[in-house]
């Protein structure tokens, strides 16, 4: 296989700590020595820490603690002292433990035998410049107690530059969650496959920066244990922009790319509907119309000139009393509601539930779903219905399902399974649950982390799906591909302007430049 198809589709794969044994038992029983395999990752390993020693500016004169678990972990560890050993790095290994796994026990006695230093006390290890972390990786099964939690503690008030390997040693493989204590990695180099935690928000601050080293696991051993459709994935910058409508036709007109309206905004809460216009209008929407109530109605049109604004009848406080006559819902492909509704506009919910084509469904409009049984009116739509709780949001929807779950992937995959409903639970990883499927947003950053964010990705998902609804195409896809690029946004952003400089309008003026490097200009 093509290796960039190979490192496509391997970013594509998450696995959990059972999964990639059951992998790895399939490449162990085809033939590979165990000793072999731990040589050829721990040398992969061992090229990449030097490129990033180099970029870090740490060189052969400053000191490498190599930190040593019982298992694999730390028998990749030891081959990784003797590597750097033999390139001139000044290392020295770590291994509080009394037992460890035969192959981990030979690297440790070869590596004394060679010389290196080895230390029998934490302390000593206070004069390094760097710590490799292999004390566990995903054999991790139980809670670090005692000694081995007060050294992790000791190690991490230190702030070190550390490189974890395959996990920051104390996380969960699959959850994320942190097993009593963990180390805090500004690196993780995550071996052969992404196992799960790298995409939970609960293990993030430890792991730092992550990245894949594959060391050639045979793609049909993957697909023997995952299935050929896995059920978890992560969305990768080829899958986003392939769902894409693009290149437009070259006789394309503005039917053609749909039309989109967006029900949002009150007096309180006018940049909302501004934010969702906004978000629609990078979307290459072809036509956009925007329900909001009367008072405001000007605004938005000096906001959106392109936009069609429909002012509705209001409440006594500034909120959409009912949708105005002129609004025909079969003209649309798409609906987006919520943004700045209030709750006061509670009655078009039950108007825009009616609707024959795609919904969005955000923000107060999740709010007022909350009390109408979501089970049960999500249920009973005939057209694919996407609503984008955040986590708040989320347990007003479905407080039953928090009562018993606490892993965020499982809790998205399950309301979508009872509600038949799209399901985007938005977060520093965002996930994407259709009944069948989960995909997850891996790169994002924290600037988003702020009020009118979400108003923008509502508008980027009902402007992207109108051509999608024509084409016939599947609308899971095209929500993905929303939720990466609304990220894009935000990382741009923040790397030109800090993380404190992407408030929403400005994130709406990034998602194009975003966009740019990833679209190849017609020929
Ligand atoms: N087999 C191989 O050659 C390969 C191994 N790999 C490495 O092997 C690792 C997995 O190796 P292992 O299965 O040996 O597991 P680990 O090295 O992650 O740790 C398991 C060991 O830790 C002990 N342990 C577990 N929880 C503990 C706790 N809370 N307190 C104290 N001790 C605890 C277990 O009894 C066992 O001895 C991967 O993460 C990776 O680093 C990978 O590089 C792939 C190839
Ligand atoms: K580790």
């Amino acid at each position: 296989m093509n290796p960039q198809l190979r490192t496509e589709k391997l970013q594509q794969i998450v696995v959990t700590a059972e999964q990639m044994r059951n992998i790895e038992d399939r490449i162990f029983s085809a033939g590979i020595p165990v000793a072999a395999l731990m040589e050829k990752v721990a040398g992969k390993i061992s090229q990449r820490l030097q490129t990033l020693f180099s970029e870090q500016q740490i060189n052969r004169y400053h000191k490498i603690g190599i930190l040593v678990g019982p298992g694999h972990n730390g028998g990749d560890a030891l081959v990784i002292a003797r590597e750097l050993y033999f390139l001139g790095y000044y290392v020295i290994i770590y291994s509080p433990f009394s037992k460890r796994k035969e192959l981990t026990e030979a690297h440790a006695n070869y590596a004394v035998s060679l010389g290196i230093p080895v230390c029998s006390n934490i302390e000593e290890l206070q004069t390094c410049d760097v710590l490799i972390d292999g004390l566990f990786g995903f054999g991790l099964e139980r809670f670090i107690i005692g000694e081995i939690a007060t050294i992790i503690n000791t190690i991490n008030t230190w702030n070190k530059f550390v490189v974890s390997i395959d996990l920051p040693s104390g996380i969960h493989t699959d959850t994320g969650e942190i097993l009593g204590t963990a180390i805090r990695a500004d690196f993780t180099l995550c071996l052969g496959l992404w196992k799960q935690a790298f995409l939970q928000e609960v293990g993030l601050d430890y792991i730092g920066i992550a990245e894949l080293i594959d060391f050639d696991i045979p793609l049909t051993d993957i697909t023997a244990i995952l299935g050929e459709s896995p059920i978890l994935n992560r969305i990768t910058p080829s899958i986003a922009i392939h769902s894409l409508p693009l290149p437009r036709l070259a006789n394309s007109h503005k039917y053609k790319n749909g039309h989109l309206l967006i029900i949002a905004g009150s007096q309180q809460y006018t940049g909302a509907a501004i934010l969702a216009g906004l978000g629609a209008r990078a979307s290459g929407i072809g036509m956009l119309s925007i329900a909001v109530p009367n008072s405001i109605k000007p605004l938005l049109s000096s906001a959106l000139p392109e936009a069609l604004i429909i002012g509705c009848p209001e409440t006594e406080n500034g909120a959409i009393l009912k949708l105005s006559e002129e609004i025909d819902l079969r003209r649309y492909q798409t609906i987006a509601c919520g943004p700045g509704l209030t709750p006061e506009a509670h009655p078009i919910l039950d108007r825009v539930l009616t609707a024959n084509c795609p919904i969005i469904l955000d923000a107060d409009a999740l709010n007022i779903l909350a009390k109408l049984n979501p089970f049960f009116t999500l249920s009973s739509r005939q057209s694919p219905t996407i609503i984008t709780p955040h986590f708040g949001e989320f347990k007003r929807l479905f407080p039953e399902l928090i009562e018993l779950e606490k892993n965020k992937i499982t809790l998205a995959k399950q309301a979508a399974e009872l509600t038949g409903a799209i399901i985007v639970l938005k977060g520093a990883r965002t996930c994407i649950a259709t009944p069948n499927q989960v995909w997850i947003n891996p790169d994002s950053t924290p600037a988003l982390g702020r009020g009118g964010s979400g108003d923008v990705l509502t508008g980027l998902i009902g402007g992207l799906l109108p051509p999608i609804i024509l084409a016939e195409k599947p609308v899971e896809s095209i929500v993905n591909t929303a939720v990466w690029w609304h990220s894009q946004a935000g990382i741009l952003a923040a790397r030109e302007r800090t993380e404190l400089g992407v408030d929403a309008y400005t994130l709406t003026q990034y998602l194009i430049p975003a966009l740019i490097p990833f679209i190849k200009p017609r020929s």
